[in-house]
């Protein structure tokens, strides 16, 4: 039987991309937003969801972690590196000499790998940011009277009709996302057309309040044991001015000895920890055409 995978949709986001290729098999269910991809899976509606985390040029995508974190607590069960290709599109009619378009359209993430281009070539021009690459690609595509762009993959540019005018526009060559699928029960990946990276726990800290050299020995807690940490990042709690939580990347599985005696020693500590999942990390090597 094949599990249903919400995903950051319409057809032909990077996401889309990101989940054909983790799960070849499954059956896809785009939702507009991150948020709605999470509930689909809290609510029993999907078995699986795919959303972005981070991006190498952007960093992390903040709604993802929050909703994790505040909303709905859904353990993540893995990750999957993706490079990333933006091209800036438009509407065949529109695909003339001389074009200018009034505002230019993609996801908040996309308009961000892309400023250099964006500054030097339409300077002053409006960008509007959509819940997705492909959700631009989609817009542009309904409306060919207007002069609008849309900044998104090949895939959407195919599936939507519109013309690319000009290949990857993104400021830096090195342009990577990181996906998380999460889900309430662990995932099998059998059928992944991706390299396998080895596994990672993901952990949430709090601090307790004015300790001094509380991250200095929340570090060490890990740096003794020689646990890898391969990100740490500082989120608001929501509570109040300079009231932070960090979500801590090992680079290991959860195991019965080493995290755990971190845990505790974090807790004797008075931090509050939680584990966000221990799961495998994959990678696609080459940028993704669907199929
Ligand atoms: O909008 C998309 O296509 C997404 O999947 C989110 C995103 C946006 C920019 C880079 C990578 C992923």
């Amino acid at each position: 039987m094949s599990h249903k995978i919400a995903f950051l949709g319409p057809k032909a986001t990077f996401t889309d991309l990101a989940v054909s290729r983790l799960f070849p098999n499954e059956l896809k269910m785009p939702k507009a937003t991150i948020p709605d991809c999470i509930d689909a899976v809290q609510e029993g509606e999907a078995d699986i969801a795919v959303v972005p985390i981070e991006n190498a040029l952007e960093g992390s995508v903040n709604i993802t972690i929050d909703y994790l974190i505040h909303e709905v607590q859904l353990p993540i069960q893995g990750e999957v590196i993706t490079p990333i290709q933006q091209h800036f599109m438009v509407h065949p009619d529109q695909a003339v000499a001389g074009f200018k378009p009034e505002t230019i359209y993609s996801h908040p993430h996309a308009i961000a790998q892309c400023h250099k281009f964006l500054h030097k070539e339409w300077k002053g021009i409006p960008c509007e940011e959509v819940t997705s690459t492909a959700a631009a690609a989609k817009m542009v595509s309904e409306q060919p009277e207007r002069k609008i762009a849309a900044i998104a993959n090949e895939l959407a540019a195919e599936e939507y009709g519109l013309t690319i005018v000009q290949h990857n526009v993104h400021d830096y060559s090195y342009n990577h996302t990181k996906f998380i699928v999460v889900s309430k029960e662990s995932v099998d990946y059998k059928g992944h057309v991706t390299v396998n990276r080895g596994w990672k726990t993901t952990l949430m800290v709090m601090l307790p309040a004015d300790h001094s050299g509380a991250l200095h020995q929340v570090l060490s807690a890990f740096a003794w044991r020689k646990l890898n940490l391969s990100k740490i990042e500082s989120r608001p709690m929501k509570t109040g001015l300079g009231n932070y939580f960090f979500i801590i990347d090992v680079e290991m599985a959860l195991d019965e000895v080493l995290i755990p005696g971190t845990i505790s020693e974090l807790e004797a500590l008075g931090c509050k920890v939680s584990i966000l999942g221990s799961y495998p990390s994959f990678a696609v090597e080459t940028a993704v055409k669907m199929g």
